[in-house]
């Protein structure tokens, strides 16, 4: 038997059953919480650890993160767990959805739910969130913009690094723009934050998180330095209710800040500094009233600038722009559209569709994801049930959740009566975030199957994501009875 060892950095060997290293805090390698085997470690953040998850069953790549005990900042939880549900369902193409959001204890590594509420004591609580595991990072892209071959096909495609630039930072600012507009404060606008799916597809992670810890220098807006100081005493909810939009706009404003150093010449950059400057503005009041407002000069600047026809995003209505929805994801005239998928959680929501423009790179998918074989979908009537289920099986692992839906639909077509296909058409269901049928589809697999733990712990789940936690323990627990039956 191998020696147990965490993935933190360095690596330090462990006690067999001890699932969080007591040196460094972060999680074992291959610990399995509720159906995800966790992978290696994706990153530090500034509470806690996120890892490249596994699916067991799918083998579909997740991001797990993990939020260590703080007494005063579990008391926050449940605000941010109530934060994470709103800024998800508003399904904005930008917004990174977060799957599961709950609490999680080292101690039920081996229970199947490895979701627990309530029945924890508070200090050997996590807590935990799950969502989209997004290869690209904002590191990446940046690396992409500043080499010159990337520039020479930029400009081949008629579009340059400033309007790629440009159009990311739209997609960012439409999405954080989105949540002010639904109360949601994102708090912690950081490289780290930033995610791409390909490199013109931003995602903004950790809407609902980000204000559990104040970010560092040179991020923090200065009226909130002493809210970072007393959380740094301990005192969390100091920087959770000061946080505001015109926080979040400095925190946008550095960002494109730094991205306009590291990939433009001064020339390009210098007209931008008087609307950066408006926006980190050192009293909050003589910031833009908006950040859609910001976006939208730092657009017109840049179209006047380089003669583009300006993205279409109209002004809110004076007094309503505190208010404003949203505004359209135009990319400058010159770029070329392409359709870079994005995460499942989120394909229903609009993202930029193919129009057989040659496409910029993409990123390469994670290394969890084969090849999916050149088998043409086109429905043969000899294909048993099995056959559709392993059709269905390969597109779920390659996120291709629309395909993998059709799959299982002609696999209980043929076979009505297979639990495990139910299950499988649930699971799929529930990475298109259509939660009710997902449900619909787990019950189909209980009334087939009552005895199957894996049934009830996905049900549990989807209960969850539906607000009806009570209903979602009484399922794990159901599922941890039959585990050690
Ligand atoms: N969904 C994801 N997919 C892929 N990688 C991710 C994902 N979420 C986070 N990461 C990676 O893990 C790292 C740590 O993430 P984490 O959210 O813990 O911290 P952060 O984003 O750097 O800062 P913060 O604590 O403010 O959120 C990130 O820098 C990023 O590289």
């Amino acid at each position: 038997m191998t020696t147990p060892f965490c993935l933190g950095h360095p690596s330090h060997t462990l006690l067999p059953e001890e699932s969080i290293c007591r040196i460094c805090g972060a999680l074992a390698a291959h610990t399995v919480i509720g159906v995800y085997e966790v992978q290696k470690l994706l990153g530090t953040g500034k509470s806690g650890y996120a890892y490249l998850a596994q699916h067991q069953r799918s083998g579909q790549p997740v991001a797990l993160k993990l939020f260590p005990p703080q007494a005063a900042q579990t008391e926050l939880w449940e605000a941010a767990r109530r934060e994470v549900r709103i800024a998800t369902s508003l399904r904005h193409p930008s917004i990174l959805s977060v799957f599961s959001c709950n609490t999680w204890s080292p101690e039920q590594k081996m229970s199947s739910s490895g979701i627990q509420d309530r029945y924890q004591t508070l200090s050997n609580m996590y807590l935990l969130t799950l969502c989209q595991y997004i290869p690209g990072s904002l590191k990446h892209f940046v690396t992409y913009l500043q080499q010159a071959e990337n520039q020479r096909a930029l400009r081949e495609h008629g579009t340059s690094v400033k309007a790629l630039l440009l159009h990311v930072l739209q997609q960012i600012g439409s999405a954080v723009q989105a949540a002010h507009a639904r109360g949601i404060v994102h708090g912690a606008l950081l490289p780290g934050n930033i995610l791409f799916t390909s490199y013109e597809r931003a995602w903004v992670a950790d809407f609902g998180l980000g204000r559990l810890q104040p970010p560092p220098a040179p991020y923090l807006p200065p009226e909130l330095y002493a809210a970072a100081q007393a959380s740094q005493q301990g005192n969390f909810q100091a920087y959770w209710n000061m946080a505001n939009p015109a926080s979040d706009q400095y925190m946008f404003a550095v960002l494109c800040q730094q991205l306009f150093s590291q990939t433009l010449h001064s020339t390009d950059y210098e007209p931008f500094l008087p609307v950066l400057n408006r926006a980190m503005h050192l009293k909050p009041e003589r910031r833009y009233p908006a950040l859609s407002l910001l976006v939208q000069d730092l657009l017109t600047l840049s179209t006047q600038a380089s003669g583009i026809r300006p993205a279409q995003s109209p002004r809110p209505a004076p007094g309503n722009q505190g208010n404003q929805k949203n505004y359209p994801l135009t990319p400058p005239a010159s770029l070329p559209p392409v359709n870079p998928r994005g995460p499942a959680g989120n394909s229903g929501s609009g993202g930029p569709r193919s129009s057989g423009v040659t496409p910029l790179p993409a990123f390469a998918s994670g290394p969890l994801t084969p090849a999916l074989p050149a088998t043409p979908l086109t429905p043969t009537m000899s294909l048993t049930a099995e056959d559709w289920e392993k059709r269905g099986d390969k597109l779920f692992t390659m996120h291709d959740y629309e395909e993998a839906l059709k799959a299982y639909h002609r696999a209980v077509e043929v076979n009505w009566n297979n639990a495990h296909t139910w299950l499988a058409l649930g699971d799929t269901y529930f990475a298109l975030e259509r939660h009710k049928e997902a449900l619909m589809a787990y019950e189909q697999a209980m009334y087939l199957n009552p005895n199957d733990a894996q049934i009830w712990l996905n049900r549990g789940a989807i209960l969850d994501v539906l607000g009806r936690h009570q209903e979602a323990l009484d399922c794990y627990e159901r599922a941890d009875q039959l585990q050690s039956a």
